[in-house]
C-alpha cells in the first residue's frame, strides 16, 4: 500500500474492486448530489493560519469523547450494508477501530449483527438506531444492545423518509437486488470481491433476519424494509427511548439550531451536526455551514460531534476549529475498507493521523485542546 497517500487513492482502488452498485451506493447522494458536493467543497475552503517557530515537538492527538479517553477525535460513522463493499467489514472495520483506539459504531442496517461483532472484537462499540414501527422489534434490538456492552445509542433522526439515490435505482439496488447482464458480467470482473463476501458470516441484514422468524428470505426482509421507516417519529419517541435506554445517547442528523435547542433537553449526551453525508435532504446546508451556530446555542450544555465531507487531517483541523468535539468519518474508512478490507480502515486512520498532526504542526499547535478558530485564516 506504499503507493497510497491519501484518501482520494483508496478511493480508485475501492472503485476498481468493488461492483458498481455498491461502490456507487457508498460514493453517491441523493438527487442533485448539490449537498454531497458542498459538504467537501464547503470544508476545503477554509484556510488555516500558519505559525512559524513554535516548538511543535510534543503534538498530542489523544482527547476524550463522551468522557472516554481517544486516540483521536475521530469516530468511524454508522454505514448500512458494510459488508457488502468486504465479506465481514464491519467486524474488520470494528477491530480497525478499536487498534486504532477510537470508537466503531454498527449501522441498524448492517450486514454482521450485533452479536457477530460483539463476539469477535475485544472492546465495546456503539450501536446506531433507526426506529421502525415495528417498536417491539426496536425495543428487542436496544436488549440487544444492552447485552451486547453497546457502549453508546446513536439515534438516527434524518431519514423518516429516504432520500432518492439516482445511482442506487439506475443500479438496481434494492431489496432484493434486480439482476442485469451488465450488472453479472460487473460481479464476474471482481471474483476477488464475490469470494470475500460469500466467506462473509452473512449476505443480508443481519440485526433484522432473526425478527423475522429466522428467515433469511431476502424478498421478505425487502418488503417488511420497506414498510418500516416511520413517518410518525418524533421528540416523544426520544423521550421512550431515553426511558429504555440506560447509557450514553447521541442524535445524529442535526442541522437546525432549533431542533439543537430541543436536542439539548432530551438527556442525550451528545448530538451529530449531520446531513447524513448528502444522502437525504438535498439542499440543505453542508454540515460546516451550520456547525458553528449549533455550536454556539448548545455547545456548552451538550457535546458536539460532526460529520460530513471530511477526507482528510485538514479537514478534521477545520471541524475541531469551528467547535466540534469530535468527527464522524463514513466514506473516507469505507474506502479503505473496500480497496484492502481491515488494513485498509487502518491505512484511512493512518493518512488521517499524519495528515492532522502535520497540519497541528505548521498551525503552531500542540494539543487538541487547543484547536479553535484561532488557528484559522479568518
Ligand atoms: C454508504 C453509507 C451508508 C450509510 N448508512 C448509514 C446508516 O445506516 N445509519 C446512519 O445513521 N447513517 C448512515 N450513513 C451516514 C453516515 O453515518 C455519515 O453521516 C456520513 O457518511 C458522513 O459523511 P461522509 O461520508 O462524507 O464522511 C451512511 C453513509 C454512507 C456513505
Ligand atoms: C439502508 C439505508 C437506510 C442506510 C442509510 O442510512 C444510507 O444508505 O444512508
Amino acid at each position: 500500500m506504499k503507493h497510497i497517500t491519501c484518501i482520494e487513492d483508496l478511493r480508485q482502488v475501492h472503485k476498481r474492486k468493488v461492483p458498481k452498485a455498491f461502490f456507487d451506493y457508498a460514493d453517491r447522494g441523493s438527487y442533485s448530489e448539490d449537498t454531497l458536493r458542498a459538504n467537501v467543497d464547503d470544508l476545503q475552503q477554509i484556510k488555516f493560519r500558519q505559525r512559524i517557530l513554535v516548538d511543535v515537538s510534543k503534538r498530542d492527538l489523544s482527547t476524550t469523547i463522551l468522557g472516554e479517553p481517544a486516540a483521536l477525535p475521530l469516530i468511524l460513522a454508522p454505514v448500512g450494508l458494510t459488508g457488502m463493499q468486504y465479506g465481514d467489514g464491519e467486524i474488520h472495520a470494528c477491530r480497525a477501530a478499536q487498534a486504532a483506539g477510537i470508537p466503531y459504531t454498527l449501522s441498524t442496517m448492517s450486514i454482521c449483527s450485533i452479536e457477530d461483532v460483539a463476539a469477535n472484537v475485544d472492546k465495546p462499540f456503539w450501536f446506531q438506531l433507526y426506529v421502525m414501527k415495528d417498536r417491539g422489534f426496536i425495543k428487542a434490538l436496544i436488549e440487544r444492545a444492552i447485552a451486547a456492552k453497546c457502549s453508546a445509542l446513536v439515534l438516527t433522526v434524518d431519514l423518516q423518509v429516504i432520500g432518492q439515490r439516482h445511482a442506487d435505482i439506475k443500479n438496481g439496488m434494492t431489496v432484493p437486488p434486480e439482476w442485469s447482464l451488465s450488472k453479472l458480467v460487473d460481479f464476474a470482473t471482481k471474483p476477488a470481491w464475490v469470494a470475500g463476501v460469500l466467506r462473509g458470516k452473512r449476505r443480508t441484514f443481519g440485526n433484522l433476519v432473526g425478527h423475522l422468524k429466522g428467515t433469511d428470505d431476502i424478498t421478505a426482509l425487502g418488503t417488511w424494509i420497506a414498510t418500516q421507516f416511520d413517518t410518525t417519529l418524533n421528540w416523544k419517541d426520544v423521550e421512550w427511548i431515553r426511558s429504555i435506554w440506560p447509557g450514553k445517547l447521541i442524535l445524529k442528523g442535526i442541522l437546525d439550531v432549533e431542533d439543537a435547542e430541543e436536542a439539548a433537553k432530551t438527556g442525550a449526551q451528545a448530538l451529530v451536526v449531520s446531513n447524513h453525508g448528502g444522502r437525504q435532504l438535498d439542499g440543505a446546508p453542508s454540515s460546516i455551514e451550520v456547525l458553528p451556530e449549533v455550536v454556539d446555542a448548545v455547545g456548552s450544555r451538550i457535546e458536539i460531534l460532526f460529520d460530513g465531507g471530511i477526507r482528510s487531517g485538514q479537514d478534521v483541523m477545520r471541524a475541531l476549529a469551528l467547535g466540534a468535539k469530535s468527527c464522524m468519518i463514513g466514506r473516507a474508512y469505507i474506502h479503505g475498507l473496500g480497496a484492502y478490507g481491515g488494513p485498509g480502515v487502518a491505512k484511512a486512520l493512518d493518512i488521517i493521523r499524519n495528515e492532522l498532526s502535520v497540519t497541528m504542526g505548521l498551525c503552531g499547535v500542540n494539543t487538541i485542546a487547543e484547536i479553535d478558530d484561532h488557528v484559522l485564516a479568518i
